[in-house]
């Protein structure tokens, strides 16, 4: 028996760090969203006992233990004690180390999946609560739609029916290392946008007011590493998108737009300034 599950994308509506904690961590407040921009998990019964092997389309993601789908099968396997062997296949599709939570939501497929797979019945909020020991955008990517997420992003509280829009996605060709972004937080220095007033946006479908309140704390920091984020969002908001900001710790920059034809014109008018440009749905 095979089971495949989608791995959507995420992006940064608006993403806020209000604290450092103990652990390490920073305390954050999201809005998340995911797009229909997905990798393929297809998890498959292997007669060997005990074994989690790795196979992907993409030469970029580690094909062994250092894989987020092997860690959450791993996951799983000690956590239930079972010992039946798996084939995971990663069909990828959206770019690594983007602020994109690639690796983090191919995690949280391998866990659905297997969890159907092996029979655990467990529900979206267990397989949550167990995916934060993998990484902190797990969660969120468990339940794969529109939400306030906060503490290390733990906590997802979904948004029903938001404000959806076409995405245009633009990812320079380098990546971005999460750990060394929030290693140069200045907690005195970042801004801070309004994640209250933005999920009210969000939640009211009011795009202008969504627009206005688009924010990361973190884009300055990782624009003043790689200034062609910068570059890129001006070209954008230079080509008509309505809204433009970094996704994550970046590099990827998204631009919102409410009409199909603009959002096609500006996809069509930035892929002659950067190679890996997506047009696509929020989810
Ligand atoms: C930037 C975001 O993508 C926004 O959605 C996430 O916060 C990052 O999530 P992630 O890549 O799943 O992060 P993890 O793998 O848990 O952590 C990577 C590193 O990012 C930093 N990190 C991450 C999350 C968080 N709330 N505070 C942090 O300081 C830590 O240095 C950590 O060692
Ligand atoms: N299944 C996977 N897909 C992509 N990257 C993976 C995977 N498993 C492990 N990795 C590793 O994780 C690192 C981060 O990749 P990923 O694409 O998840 O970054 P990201 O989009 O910036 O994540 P986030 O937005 O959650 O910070 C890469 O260095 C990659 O080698």
């Amino acid at each position: 028996m095979e089971i495949t599950e989608k791995a959507p994308a995420k992006i940064n509506l608006g993403l806020d760090v209000i604290g450092k904690r103990s652990d390490g961590y920073h305390e954050l407040d999201m809005i998340m969203a995911s797009v229909d921009l997905a990798d393929r998990v297809t998890v498959r019964e292997i007669p060997e006992d005990d074994v989690i092997r790795i196979q992907s389309s993409s030469s970029f993601v580690p094909l062994n233990k250092k894989n987020h789908a092997y860690k959450a099968a791993d996951l799983l396997k000690k956590s239930f004690n079972i010992k039946k062997g798996v084939e995971i296949y990663i069909d990828k599709k959206t770019p690594v180390a983007a602020g994109l939570a690639g690796g983090s939501s191919d995690a949280a497929a391998t866990l659905r999946a297997l969890n159907l797979l092996w029979d655990l019945k467990l529900s979206l909020p267990e397989l949550a609560k167990l995916g934060e020991q993998i990484g902190s955008d797990v969660p969120y990517c468990v339940y794969g739609q529109t939400a306030r997420v906060t503490g290390r992003g733990e906590s997802v509280r979904p948004i029903t029916n938001p404000k959806k829009s076409w995405v245009i996605l633009v990812k320079p060709e380098f990546g971005i290392s999460t750990p060394d972004i929030f290693r140069a937080v200045d907690l005195a220095e970042i801004s801070h946008p309004d994640i209250m007033a933005l999920e009210t946006a969000v939640a009211m479908a009011d795009f202008p007011e969504m627009l206005a309140q688009l924010g990361n704390s973190l884009e300055a920091i990782s624009i003043g590493k790689y200034p062609l984020i910068e570059k890129i969002k001006q070209r954008l908001l230079d080509s008509g998108a309505d809204g433009v900001l970094m996704s994550g710790s970046g590099p990827t920059v998204f631009a919102l737009c409410q009409q199909e034809k603009k959002a096609r014109r500006i996809c069509n008018g930035i892929k002659g300034f950067c190679d890996e440009v997506y047009l696509v749905r929020m989810l």
